[in-house]
């Protein structure tokens, strides 16, 4: 009897015939979950489809695709692998993603270690963990101040080291938004004012989850295109200061114009 999100006694029940059904059907017991995002795509694979097995001696269960809220599913729906990797024994679950970077000192194709994420959709209470709790699967008020391992980021940081990756390993603050549209240039500008360092519709929904039922969680972000707006904007802000001063100036010089219009009406 587990429960995660606003799910019903139904999809209660989906957590455990499932979990039951996935134990029956491997031998393999995993203690790591990778969901693999767009930047991870195992080929011939369908959307959203499970496999288990030992990757460098570890046993893992990989989740190919993901659901989003765009495509019409629930958060309930979203976060529900979350949950039945919990009921398998997972212990850790690492994220990975596709997104957009913010960040004016990105390239694209930059992996960024989630250090920290902001949750646009919770903020407008679209959040998994908004209905009844049970306690059993986690509190009803989780900590996320520390969602993303500091232990594996540091681990990830001497690994990028070790690899002579550090010329494009960064870190960052991923940001969630509903999609499905990429964002407009004023979006753009708000989530590099808000701190954002990159952009995607995935991933914080799977944190939250995770972060309730008590998993470790790492997560990588791969900089698929690079919003650089910011300079070209202000530059372009400055012109329209002077055309905006010109047609005001311009607007008073002449308003005797708009006088006459008035009276001739
Ligand atoms: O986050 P993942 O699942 O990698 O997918 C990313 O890529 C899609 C946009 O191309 C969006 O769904 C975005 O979130
Ligand atoms: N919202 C959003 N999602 C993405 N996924 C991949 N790139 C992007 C992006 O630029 N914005």
């Amino acid at each position: 009897h587990y429960h995660l999100g606003t799910c019903s006694e139904k999809d209660i029940e989906d957590y455990n015939q499932m979990t039951e059904w996935l134990l029956s059907r491997t031998r393999h017991r995993p203690k790591i979950a990778v969901v693999c995002g767009s930047s991870l795509d195992i080929p011939y694979f369908p959307v959203s489809t499970g496999v288990s097995g030992i990757l460098k001696g570890k046993s893992c269960v990989f989740m190919q695709g993901r659901f989003h809220l765009y495509e019409g599913y629930s958060l309930c729906k979203v976060t529900f692998p979350v949950g039945i990797f919990k009921l398998l024994g997972v212990e850790t679950l690492i994220v990975t993603n596709a997104s957009g970077g913010l960040c004016q000192d990105f390239k694209v194709g930059d992996i960024m270690l989630i250090k920290d994420h902001i949750n646009v959709p919770g903020f407008a209470g679209q959040h998994p963990l908004c209905g009844p709790n049970d306690e059993r699967f986690g509190i009803r008020i989780p900590c996320m101040s520390d969602a993303y391992s500091k232990d594996l980021r540091k681990l990830a940081l001497d690994i990028s080291h070790e690899l002579d990756y550090t010329n494009f390993v960064r870190e960052g603050v991923y940001c969630m938004v509903s999609g499905p549209n990429f964002e407009t240039i004023a979006e753009t500008r708000m989530l590099q004012v808000l701190g954002c360092d990159s952009v995607g519709m995935s991933t914080v929904l799977e944190v939250a989850g995770a972060k309730h039922c008590g998993l470790r969680v790492f997560g990588l972000s791969l900089i698929l295109l690079l919003y650089i707006v910011s300079l070209d904007y202000s530059r372009e802000e400055k012109m329209r200061a002077e055309h905006l001063q010109m047609m005001l100036n311009t607007l008073i010089a002449r308003s005797h114009q708009l006088d006459e219009g008035i009276n001739v009406n």
